[in-house]
């Protein structure tokens, strides 16, 4: 037997950070979006009681690190499963760029280990056991849109932003998460709209989202790497009616309504970067399956 599952990309369209917690983390509230981006997980039968991955990619580790790894034994582990499987991981979301991309991998394999094994879990309950793999897991279990809380595994679902385009620009570094809370200077932080974006996204405003967008990690990863700063005027000039980084970066993503305009940012951006793409956003909580 085997299945397919689907692991989308997410952008964070408003990243607040309110203080530091006594865990370490940071407290958030954001509101984060799936998009039409996806890694693609085939889950096959192993013939001995163990997890395997497959990763295709020298940047995703293919042993106990990978996330797709932590989700199929937490899984096993809690529901006592006595059978083993092959985790065969297709990327195509760009590895420790602000995407997701691990998470997505993780909650997908949640998501398809349900089924596999056949556990009848809610969507909650795997939610919850995401949030044990990552802060960005629980949101990935569900996909869509909402506004995320607590170290971002607190999830309310709100209603798809209005149809566009996203261009998504990643330079050639990759970023550590870590590093950039780690540089965020709690005392000097322009907090953004956040309220205003949830109202904007409710009123399916295109304009409103757009002068709304807002990450407060933007600054730490601009001022670590200066190229990610220049991705975003080139991305401006290029006539993205909004521009921002998504989570701790450095992928840079620019929204548009128009399909001629998405063009002549994706083939501006294209001259010198190379890894840039043109998707849809996925903000349907059904959209992941
Ligand atoms: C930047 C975002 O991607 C925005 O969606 C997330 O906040 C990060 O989510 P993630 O990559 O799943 O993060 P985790 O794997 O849980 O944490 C990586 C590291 O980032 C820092 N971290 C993460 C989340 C958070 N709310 N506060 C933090 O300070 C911690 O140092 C942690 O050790
Ligand atoms: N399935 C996976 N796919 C990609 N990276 C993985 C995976 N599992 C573990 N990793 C490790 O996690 C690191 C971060 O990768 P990832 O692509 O998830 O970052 P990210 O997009 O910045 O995540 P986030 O936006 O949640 O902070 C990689 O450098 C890699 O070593």
């Amino acid at each position: 037997m085997k299945l397919l599952v689907k692991a989308p990309a997410k952008i964070n369209l408003s990243l607040d950070v309110l203080h530091k917690r006594t865990d370490g983390y940071h407290e958030v509230r954001m509101v984060m979006t799936t998009i039409d981006l996806a890694d693609r997980l085939e889950l096959s039968e192993h013939n001995r009681d163990e997890i395997k991955v497959i990763s295709h990619n020298r940047f995703v580790p293919d042993d106990s690190r990978n996330l797709a790894y932590q989700a199929a034994s937490l899984l096993k582990r809690r529901y006592d499963v006595k059978k083993g499987v092959i985790i065969s991981i297709t990327k195509s979301i760009p590895v420790a760029a602000g995407l997701a991309g691990g998470s997505s991998d993780a909650a997908a394999t949640l998501r398809g280990l349900n089924k596999f094994w056949g556990l009848g879990l809610s969507l909650d309950t795997l939610a919850e056991i995401g949030a044990e793999i990552g802060s960005d897991v629980s949101f990935c279990v569900y996909g869509g849109t909402a506004v995320a809380t607590g170290r971002g595994e607190k999830i309310q679902h709100i209603e798809a932003p209005p149809h566009c385009w996203v261009i998504l620009a990643k330079p050639t570094i990759g970023v550590s998460t870590a590093d950039v809370y780690r540089n965020l200077s709690l005392d000097s932080i322009k907090h953004p709209d956040v309220d205003g974006m949830i109202e904007a996204i409710r009123n399916k405003e295109f304009e409103d989202i757009c002068s709304k967008v807002g990450n407060v990690l933007e600054d730490v990863t601009l001022q670590l790497y200066p190229e990610v700063a220049h991705i975003k005027e080139q991305m401006k000039k290029f006539g993205a009616d909004a521009v921002l980084m998504s989570g701790s970066g450095p992928t840079v993503f620019g929204l548009v309504q128009r399909e001629s305009r998405m063009q002549r940012v994706y083939n501006g951006l294209r001259g010198f970067c190379d890894q840039v793409y043109a998707v849809r956003i996925l903000g349907e909580r059904n959209s992941i399956e």
